[in-house]
């Protein structure tokens, strides 16, 4: 995808999110963009995301949700008050809630799409719901309850 993703607009002071900063090195740096209503990002576990062997780590999916569901978030609150992505004052999400299901086993080497559904939008909170499918099966499903991010947070 050649568009700017979700988490390309968090400025470079707040990119070092494990999940998703674009100056974390060491981490996913998951990229989520819109699909229609929808909001989809994808994902290819490497070797030390294995839970047991040929099995994907139940804490990377959750680390997935959760990054996908506040930059969904972000991206909604934006689009809820008509604004462009990344315009200021910046409409910034953190983790108050994440709830996560395993459905079924999680296979290494597939690409993993994860596709979020805002169920709720706030002013202050934003819910989204999230599958992360591996082919056609999907192997998780998730709720993340985003809150504006405190100013303490951002300082
Ligand atoms: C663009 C650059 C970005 C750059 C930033 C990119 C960062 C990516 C972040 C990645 C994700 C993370 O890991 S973030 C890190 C992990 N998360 C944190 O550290 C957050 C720590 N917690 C907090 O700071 C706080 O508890 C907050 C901000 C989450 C909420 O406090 P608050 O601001 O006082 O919220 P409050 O007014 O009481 O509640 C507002 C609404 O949220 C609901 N609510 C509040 N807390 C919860 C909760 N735990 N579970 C369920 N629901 C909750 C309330 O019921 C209410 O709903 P209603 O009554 O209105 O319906």
């Amino acid at each position: 995808m050649s568009e700017k993703a979700f988490q390309d607009y968090y400025p470079a002071d707040l990119s070092h999110c494990y999940g998703c900063g674009n100056n974390n090195a060491h981490g996913h740096q998951i990229k989520s963009f819109w699909d229609g209503e929808e909001t989809v990002a994808e994902f290819n576990p490497l070797p030390e995301h294995t839970a047991i062997p040929g099995f994907v780590y139940g804490g990377l999916i959750a680390s997935l949700i959760d990054c996908h569901g506040t930059g969904s978030a972000s991206a909604a609150a934006y689009k809820a008050a008509g604004r462009e992505l990344g315009s200021e004052p910046a409409l910034r999400f953190v983790t108050a809630n994440l709830n996560v299901d395993f459905l079924a086993p999680t296979p290494m080497g597939q690409t993993l799409k994860l596709r979020g559904t805002i169920t709720e939008c706030k002013e202050k909170k934003v819910v989204v719901d999230i599958t992360v499918s591996a082919g056609e099966t999907v192997c998780a499903k998730g709720r993340v309850i985003a809150v504006k991010m405190p100013a303490s947070m951002a300082s």
